[in-house]
């Protein structure tokens, strides 16, 4: 999965990394970008010396059914300069669902966005990261909510239609489309 987002954000490649997936991209930044190179979730490392998804700090560690952040929970765009903004129609907020433990460390956030990567989507304390980008890469996006639980047939969530637009160099279009009011 590290070597996919790598391949992915180095190539163009258009990337929805979901939950876990945008977990794995913040991992592959640090080790690539930041040259942090044992850089780890405390998931997979407990012991790393940079530890840039960590278990979320309320959860408990001995309940196992009660650690979990599930359900619909609210996410607030920190810019409307962003890609996923824009899909989502310029929303100030959305809200989609959850199911994780573990979270980005909100300790690395200013260096990860010194370095390049924004955190464009938050909840509503500001600490827990919910939507990244890569500013300048087609479609480089990592959400910790699971936008697939309210998708639909005929009804697609705003990301994975944004995912297919952008395979299909259809993206810059829509988002000019939609910013004209069309
Ligand atoms: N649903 C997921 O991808 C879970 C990711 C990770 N294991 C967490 O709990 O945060």
């Amino acid at each position: 999965m590290i070597l996919a987002a790598k391949y992915a954000r180095e190539n163009n490649v258009p990337y929805l990394g979901i939950c876990l997936g945008m977990q794995i991209s913040v991992i592959e930044y640090a080790r690539s970008v930041l040259g942090l190179d044992k850089a780890n979730s405390n998931e997979f490392d407990p012991a790393t010396p940079n530890p840039v998804v960590i278990f979320m700090p309320e959860g408990s560690r001995t309940h196992m059914g009660s650690t979990m952040r599930l359900g619909s929970r609210r996410t607030l765009f920190q810019t409307h300069d962003c890609v996923s903004s824009k899909l989502y129609r310029n929303s100030e907020y959305v809200d989609e669902r959850h199911r994780h433990r573990y979270e980005v460390n909100p300790e690395m956030i200013g260096i990860l966005e010194e370095a390049g990567l924004q955190f464009v989507g938050r909840d509503e304390t500001g600490r827990r990261m919910e939507i990244l980008e890569l500013p300048g890469h087609p479609y480089y996006v990592g959400v910790q909510f699971h936008p697939e639980f309210k998708s639909r047939p005929g009804r697609p969530s705003a990301l994975f239609l944004g995912l297919i637009l952008a395979a299909t160099g259809q993206l810059e279009a829509y988002l000019g489309h939609y910013q004209n009011g069309i």
